[in-house]
């Protein structure tokens, strides 16, 4: 399998680099950063581009590709609906039918188990709050992840018909963080971390945690490595590392 990595001199793109030249059934493509050419990357040379670039750019680098008529695997943040619906509607004018991006806001496995964890846990408990806490040089806060498990908590609460979570704060107090899908998400940036995520649930008398370190960015490489191996077999947009695990 021929894997061309776009954003290949950041810190995940090196990453993956690594990865890639040594994993057995790959074979490194085309390295592309930010001064270089995408529509490089074809189908004459690679079989799967593996965007990690930044935010502002994910959306347009994916859609190129798209074009270009070769597989994509993502782990840039920044994605939200319109996004997404975007990506599928350049699917459905793809050069091949059967051509596939998977995007996924984390690719370890401490990460997505702890969001799958949470999605069981979060109907029992009367309060559920997602606090991130990352290394100061990232972009992005809410990160990508703590969106997704307040997506993953909502949704099951939603399922299970809970009640609102009680919260006596006065008005919309900045402290209280972000509020996505009506779930509270508090980002923390902190020299000598790296990506570290915690789902905070109570009851009255009770509290659980549900955390995920990852200390070292070689905790994503499997998964980036599986989504590579597994993207071909799911035509059309995949999002999260849970849909390729036997969860
Ligand atoms: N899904 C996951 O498991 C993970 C996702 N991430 C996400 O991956 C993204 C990248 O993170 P880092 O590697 O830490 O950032 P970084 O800033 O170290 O690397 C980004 C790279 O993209 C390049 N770039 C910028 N614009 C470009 C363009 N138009 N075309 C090609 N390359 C371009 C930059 O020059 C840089 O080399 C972030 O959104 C981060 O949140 C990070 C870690 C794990
Ligand atoms: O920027 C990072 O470092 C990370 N970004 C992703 C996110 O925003 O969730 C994944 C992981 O947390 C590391």
């Amino acid at each position: 399998m021929r894997v061309s990595v776009v954003g290949a001199q950041g810190r995940m793109g090196s990453h993956v680099v690594a990865a890639v030249e040594a994993a057995e059934d790959m074979q490194l493509a085309l390295q592309v950063d930010s001064s270089d050419d995408l529509t490089q990357v074809s189908p004459e040379n690679t079989d799967v581009a593996v965007d990690f670039t930044v935010p502002d750019v994910t959306l347009d680098n994916v859609l190129t590709l798209i074009k270009q008529g070769v597989n994509v695997v993502v782990g840039t943040t920044g994605w939200n609906d319109d996004k997404l619906a975007q990506v599928r509607e350049a699917l459905a004018q793809a050069p091949r039918k059967d051509q596939a991006v998977f995007i996924a806001p984390n690719f370890a496995i401490s990460a997505v188990l702890a969001d799958y964890f949470a999605g069981i846990a979060a109907p029992y408990f009367e309060s559920a709050e997602v606090i991130e806490a990352h290394h100061p040089n990232k972009l992005d806060a809410p990160s990508g992840t703590a969106v997704h498990t307040a997506h993953t908590i909502a949704q099951a609460r939603r399922q299970a018909d809970c009640a609102p979570m009680p919260d006596a704060t006065v008005g919309n107090e900045p402290s209280r963080g972000d509020v996505v899908d009506g779930v509270h998400v508090h980002a923390v940036r902190l020299r000598g971390l790296n990506a570290h995520e915690e789902i905070l649930l109570g009851n009255p008398g009770e509290q659980m945690i549900i955390r995920s370190d990852c200390f070292d960015r070689a905790s994503f490489m499997p998964g980036v490595l599986l989504a590579c191996r597994k993207v071909g077999e799911h035509p059309g947009l995949t999002v999260g590392l849970d849909q390729f695990l036997d969860l």
